[in-house]
């Protein structure tokens, strides 16, 4: 007889964590790798005549479990047996666990990986837009470094900080290049999750990201806005607990085995990170501008919201620098009023009268105009 209490084995999956990503902890093994723990698993099965062994189509599931680590796929496995065993409540001697239990059983099991890179996508709602050669740049290089790092045998620890002014599209460069990675365990320590906690308790929550990232093969670390973090308003007002506890874990080598990618954020002024001495804690430093007006160009002709006769007098009318977060403001701001109310790509274009009202109305109109 079938022992159902044996089948019914919980194995809980490891989900988020206070900072509200999840923690995962293996690196994810291949679909070769997944078909064989699969099939470890189905064996296992067999032998306790759990299986309905025609129906089962390994492949399939190998092919479908992209993202998976060891413990959920093994999670899956107990999920599809929980399936089975509910279905033959009425008769448990002859429980068999089918190929349906486990497509029932991928819906219920989602990988944590799935997570943290939904987590990341937040920070990039718009997609990727081009803006121009410095930008993608930057994002090069970094991939570059991420890449290499990641095959090399020797360097544990590689720390990237990006700056540049406010809403130039740091933390979306930082979330594409986390998901780009690959790495398995991926987290943001924003100021968001840190709001009306005492300095030492945000210490103690940085510390646990990095502990838990060292649990990991390979992870990846953003530390977004470090001035929010540090309660940063100029130099010499911010706090130097969270500001040593930061330089400390950037500097800190993970244990053999654990490969750590931080990407850290900030518009505090190169001077002031020199004197802060956190420019120093960094391995590299890239710089993420506003955007000029070849870069404006690059951003406004794919999206079509100008008439092309428009297009030049527009860049003209904008400030010589402007962060993408404005410049998208502008423009959306732009598309809800005008003659026509709410206009789509491609159809109602942005009128330019209206478009100057927006910037005098935000101070974005250039002087020169
Ligand atoms: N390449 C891009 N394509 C489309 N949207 C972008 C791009 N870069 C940034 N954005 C959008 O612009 C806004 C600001 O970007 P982001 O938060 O990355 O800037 P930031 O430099 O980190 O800002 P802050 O310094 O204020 O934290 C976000 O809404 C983001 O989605």
């Amino acid at each position: 007889m079938s022992d159902a209490m044996e089948l019914f084995r919980e194995i809980p999956l490891r989900r988020g964590d206070r900072m509200g990503v999840p923690i995962v902890e293996t690196v994810l093994p291949n679909e070769q790798e997944r078909l064989q723990i699969l099939s470890i698993h189905s064996d296992n099965m067999k032998e306790n005549s759990f299986l309905c062994a025609e129906e089962l189509r390994l492949e399939e599931l190998a092919s479908r479990t992209k993202n998976f680590n060891r413990a959920e796929l093994e999670a899956l496995v107990e999920s599809a047996k929980q399936f089975a065993v509910i279905r033959s409540w009425q008769n448990f001697d002859s429980i068999k666990v089918t190929m349906n239990d486990f497509l029932e059983a991928l819906d219920k099991v989602k990988p944590a990986f799935d997570d943290a890179i939904s987590a990341l996508e937040l920070f990039r709602p718009n997609g990727m837009l081009d803006c121009g050669e410095r930008h993608a740049h930057v994002l090069a290089t970094v991939k570059t470094f991420a890449q290499k790092f990641k095959k090399s045998e020797r360097t544990p620890l590689l720390t990237c900080l990006l700056e540049g002014p406010s809403g130039s599209g740091k933390t979306a460069l930082a979330a594409t290049i986390g998901i780009d990675s690959g790495f398995p365990f991926a987290k943001i320590v924003s100021a968001e999750n840190m709001i009306d906690r005492s300095e030492y308790r945000k210490c103690a929550l940085i510390t646990k990201v990095f502990d838990d990232a060292c649990k990991s093969p390979q992870s990846v670390i953003i530390l977004d806005d470090i001035e929010r973090l540090l309660g940063y308003l100029h130099i010499g007002s911010f706090s130097s607990m969270v500001l040593e506890t930061i330089i400390h874990l950037l500097q800190r080598t993970p244990p053999q085995g654990s490969k750590l990618l931080v990407i850290g954020t900030s518009s505090i002024t190169v001077e002031d990170l020199k004197l802060m001495k956190l420019l120093n804690a960094f391995n590299v430093h890239l710089n993420v501008p506003a955007l000029s007006p070849t870069d404006m160009r690059q951003v406004l002709e794919p999206l079509d919201v100008f008439d092309s006769a428009d297009i030049n007098n527009a860049i003209t009318a904008l400030n010589a620098e402007i962060p993408i977060k404005r410049l998208l403001v502008m423009i959306n701001m732009a598309q809800r009023g005008g003659k026509g109310a709410h206009m789509s790509k491609g159809h109602q274009k942005i009128q330019l009268s209206y478009f100057y009202k927006c910037l005098e109305m935000t101070n974005t109109f250039s002087n020169v105009s």
